[in-house]
């Protein structure tokens, strides 16, 4: 069994440990954080050791009544593998521990491309992250992003993508997040990060990218522009979509018509906390104009990260080759709406 680790237990880590935990081939070692809240209270409910982050702060674990298993260094001296989930920036502070005790890591999209190896979308270069000691899962755009696009590179081809991205202000619990009554460009420069941020995983991509910030908390919306390097008829790159796992697309017939429909619509299917981890693509937007296709899709950004981490850890440690992984993981956490 691979003995999986996870620093930081907040919105992604917590959903990584519960998806390592319906793994055939995977155990939580352990989840380490930096004090006792909510999310402290939760994990050790489901029976995950709870390692202190921060030293110095153990004590307010058993203040709290919570029962400490050790520091973060013996949890990742004791994992195959670690996932940081740390906030932005803290998993580059976070390396030299996971070096000092030769565990390989993974990090979140938060991080800087150039602190890894090799920035991750199972989809799309699996196979670069075998071996590797330091992988960046890329964020939830990147990742909403790259499903789509490695898709139409092997069928058609792609000269040229533009995005314009919406992105929603704070996660539902991120309550100090704005704005609460405007629309933001945001970043205000353009190409906005996550065009670079695509070519992390495809380096040979012609890709720009807008950003905007508004007052929604439930999804990112993403306007897509793909210039083909052939003509296609809608109808096929439908079929295509269709092919994908981690693709859903989203049929007329059921009259979901935003982001909200779409997580009543999770939580009405049983999805734990209502998580949607494919990209959810408006069939009906699905258009071809000569050889530019369009469409609108819907990101959870909470969530479809969470698979990437799990197929992730089979890539590092090089356990299953990207069909058998995605595939692994797709069937224990139930995707496929
Ligand atoms: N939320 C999102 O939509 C997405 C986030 N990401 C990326 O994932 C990463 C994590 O983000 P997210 O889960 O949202 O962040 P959260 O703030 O929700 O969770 C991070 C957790 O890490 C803990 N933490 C803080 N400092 C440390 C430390 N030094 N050691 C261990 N744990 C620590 C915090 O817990 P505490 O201090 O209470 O112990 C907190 O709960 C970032 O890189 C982000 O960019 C990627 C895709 C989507
Ligand atoms: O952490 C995230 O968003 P956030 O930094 O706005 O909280 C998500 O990964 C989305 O970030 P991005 O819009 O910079 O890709």
């Amino acid at each position: 069994m691979i003995q999986v680790a996870i620093n930081g237990y907040g919105t992604i880590g917590k959903r990584v440990a519960d998806a390592v935990r319906e793994q055939p081939d995977m155990e939580v070692r352990g989840v380490a954080k930096t004090r006792p809240n909510f999310e402290a209270e939760t994990a050790v409910d489901k029976g995950f050791p709870l390692y202190a982050a921060v030293e110095e702060r153990a004590d307010q674990f058993a203040d709290a009544g919570l029962e400490i298993a050790g520091p973060v260094e013996d949890l990742v001296d004791a994992a195959d593998v670690v996932v940081d989930a740390t906030p932005s920036g803290i998993g580059a502070e976070n390396k030299s521990m996971y070096e000092a005790y030769d565990t390989p890591a993974l990090y979140q999209g938060g991080e800087d491309a150039d602190l890894v190896d090799t920035s991750f979308n199972a989809r799309s270069n699996f196979e670069d992250a075998t071996g590797a000691d330091h992988v960046r899962v890329v964020s939830c755009n990147t990742t909403g992003l790259s499903r789509v696009i490695a898709p139409l590179r092997e069928a058609y081809g792609v000269e040229k993508v533009r995005a314009t991205l919406v992105r929603r202000g704070g996660d539902p619990g991120q309550t100090s997040r704005g704005p609460i009554n405007d629309i933001l460009p945001n970043p205000v420069t353009i190409p906005s990060h996550h065009g670079p941020d695509v070519e992390t995983i495809f380096d040979d991509l012609d890709i720009d990218t807008l950003g905007m910030k508004v007052p929604a908390t439930l999804m990112h919306m993403h306007s897509l522009n793909v210039t083909l390097e052939e003509e296609v008829d809608a109808s096929e790159v439908r079929d295509l979509f269709a092919e994908e796992s981690r693709l859903f697309l989203i049929p007329e017939r059921m009259d979901i018509d935003g982001s909200g429909k779409l997580k009543e619509y999770a939580l009405d299917a049983g999805r734990p906390r209502g998580d949607v981890w494919e990209n959810c693509i408006w069939e009906e937007s699905i258009s071809t104009v000569g050889d530019d296709l369009y469409l609108f899709q819907g990101i959870h950004q909470e969530s479809d990260v969470v698979p990437e981490n799990v197929d992730a850890i089979r890539a590092v440690l090089g356990e299953a080759d990207a069909e058998e992984s995605i595939e692994t993981t797709n069937e224990t956490m139930g995707i496929g709406l």
